[in-house]
């Protein structure tokens, strides 16, 4: 035996307020919709004729609010009513020639009302002739139908909801009002509102973004204007998009301010002149994390939920197409307003970067504009690569403060790479421009430092390291300039990583020092850091004849704490310690020599 489906209405309107939209104001736009849908339906099938939508509030003595929403549009026979409307999932939009035509398709839209009201009420008459029907649906799935006598109904549907205590903010006019605005702003019929009292006129200014799209040059200073009047963006520059494919017609507002990939921008998406959401992730590239969009869309196809697109084709070539549109910006602004350009790559510079590394081309016109930190100071990659015929990197922040000074005696500049795209922008600009990238780091240079012969240092080395024993370090004696850095030290990164657990190691306790000695213990090999004495400065020259050992001790220690704070390694309770008690030492023999003309 063959039996029916049987739908619980209860179930699927739970269905559709919990989980397809996401917000109840969303029955403003169904119903914004369908009055749209049969204007245009009325329009192709009976000719021209003066459209229009209209929602009337009205609020009785002891009543919840009832709201009129109405239009002008085809209708519906009563035959049609049991067709589309008392069917669920069947719509008289869904052939293929009217897929592109009409904004509705799923068949499910008006059920959105029951969000926001018990019944939905609907009279109609239909464009055809037919005499008028009132329907009357409730939210458990009976509904009744009946032919109305009165003949004076007009062609068209006025559809009535009437509150719930629940859900009466919905029906206030600002609410109202502002969910039509917010809807309906570039809808080509007019929309009026009105509770009585308060009249609006919805989108009777139409923004002036959508004819500066279409190519109508002269409304850039309007757009400026209405980006920053109605959108609070004091936007740079507006840039015309548009595309064959998709019918795709909007502005990219350059953002004042700097941007990160992560800060999403509220764009504004219209679907056939209905706004459709504020997300653009499925549709602009990745890197125009700069600009906030308007943006129409007539040939792409909405979700159920209409909140997005549909992944397909089209949405692939407007996708396509929008990039387009934003790189020939940039490439144009190259070649008509290069300072401009220089203006957008500083402010703008992460997105840039991001679309650099994308493409040669682009790449080579950004890249020299792009701005480095060096140990020679900040500079544009041009430049830096004008002034090092190597480039040369360092990846980790303590590397670079340690060589920073180091390198620039060696006539290096090296560039501080740990920001995000630094590395594959040099990797870069060195494949596409036939230069040497050299990854250096600390122990690189330490290794360059001339060695002394350590015979003449008289047991100098020996001492130094007693004074510095239990410290994990190792002390040399070079020469190195610049003269005027009497000590330098390294320090490998797993020696940086031990001595962090070791500082953490002091503010905890219990468990989590004990976790913290095991995790230690897997670094008991690594090499000890190590102070290189600079032999070329006149305070270790003097050192190698120090004899009282009390002296010769705490010069070492105060050379080997100097030698953190300059080159900017923090200081454990050990060195801090020894610097304390270096410190007055140091007081107290400057006392003593003041009083005594002697130093002990
Ligand atoms: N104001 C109206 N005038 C004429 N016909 C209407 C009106 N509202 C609804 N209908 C008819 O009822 C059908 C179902 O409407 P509903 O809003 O549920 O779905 P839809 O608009 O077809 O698709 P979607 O779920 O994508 O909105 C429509 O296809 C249309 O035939």
């Amino acid at each position: 035996m063959e039996h029916a489906f049987k739908v619980d209405l209860r179930g699927i309107i739970d269905l559709l307020s919990n989980h397809l939209y996401s917000d109840p104001s969303v029955f403003v736009r169904e119903l914004l919709q369908n009055g749209v849908d049969a204007i245009t339906a009325r329009r192709a099938r009976f000719g021209d004729f003066q459209p229009v939508i209209e929602a009337r509030l009205f609020r009785e003595e002891g009543q919840l609010p009832l709201l009129e929403f109405r239009d002008n549009g085809v209708g519906l026979t009563e035959a049609e009513v049991h067709e589309f409307l008392a069917t669920i999932g069947r719509s008289s939009k869904r052939i293929d020639e009217a897929r592109d035509t009409f904004l509705g398709q799923f068949g499910i839209g008006l059920l959105s009302c029951f969000m926001v009201s018990g019944e939905i009420e609907l009279l109609t008459r239909s464009a055809t002739g037919s005499s008028a029907v009132r329907w009357l649906a409730q939210a458990d799935g009976t509904y009744t139908l009946e032919a109305l006598a009165d003949t004076t109904l007009d062609v068209g549907t006025t559809v009535r909801l009437r509150a719930r205590e629940d859900t009466d903010f919905y029906f206030e006019y600002g609410e109202l009002r502002r969910a039509l605005e917010n809807y309906g702003r570039i809808l080509p019929y007019p929309i009026h509102v009105t509770d009585g009292e308060e009249y609006a006129h919805v989108n009777a200014v139409m923004p002036p973004w959508l004819a500066y799209a279409a190519g109508d040059a002269s409304k850039r200073d309007e757009v400026l204007a209405y980006a920053r009047e109605e959108l609070g963006v004091e936007a740079l520059d507006a840039v015309a998009l548009r595309s064959e494919e998709g019918g795709l017609l909007g502005v990219a507002l350059v953002l004042p301010h700097a941007t990160q990939r992560s800060s999403r921008q509220w764009h504004s998406v219209y679907l056939k002149r209905m706004l459709l959401g504020h997300d653009l992730s499925n549709l602009l590239p990745d890197w125009a994390f700069f600009v906030r969009c308007l943006l129409n869309v007539d040939h792409l196809h909405p979700t159920a939920s209409r909140e997005s697109f549909y992944e397909d084709g089209a949405l692939k070539a407007a996708r396509e197409a929008l990039n387009n549109g934003l790189r020939g910006y940039i490439g144009e602004l190259a070649e008509r307003d290069p300072q401009r350009l220089e203006a957008l790559i500083s402010l703008h510079h992460l997105p840039l970067k991001a679309l650099a590394t994308e493409e040669d081309d682009f790449f080579r016109l950004l890249a020299p504009e792009f701005a480095l930190e060096t140990s020679t100071g900040r500079m544009k990659l041009g430049e830096y690569a004008r002034r090092s015929p190597t480039l040369r990197m360092v990846t980790n922040l303590d590397q670079f403060r340690q060589i920073a000074q180091v390198a620039s005696a060696y006539g290096h500049s090296v560039v501080n790479a740990v920001y995000t795209y630094d590395v594959p922008l040099l990797r870069a600009y060195a494949r596409l421009f036939g230069r040497e990238l050299e990854e250096v780091d600390a122990q690189t240079y330490a290794l360059s430092l001339e060695d002394v012969a350590t015979g003449g240092l008289g047991g100098v080395l020996e001492r130094a390291n007693v004074a510095l024993s239990g410290l994990g370090c190792e002390v040399g004696v070079k020469r190195f300039a610049p003269a005027e850095l009497p000590a330098l030290l390294i320090v490998t990164n797993e020696r940086r990583l031990l001595s962090d657990i070791e500082a953490s190691k002091e503010v905890s306790d219990g468990l989590f020092s004990e976790f913290l000695d095991d995790y230690a213990s897997e670094y008991e090999d690594v090499r000890a850091s190590r102070l290189h004495l600079n032999l070329n400065h006149p305070l270790v020259q003097d050192l190698l004849h120090v004899e009282q050992e009390a002296v010769f001790s705490r010069l070492v220690q105060m050379l080997y704490v100097q030698a953190h704070l300059l080159g900017h390694h923090p200081l454990r309770a050990e060195e801090l310690a020894l610097l304390a008690e270096g410190l007055t030492d140091m007081m107290r023999w400057g006392l003593r020599a003041t009083h005594l003309g002697t130093l002990n």
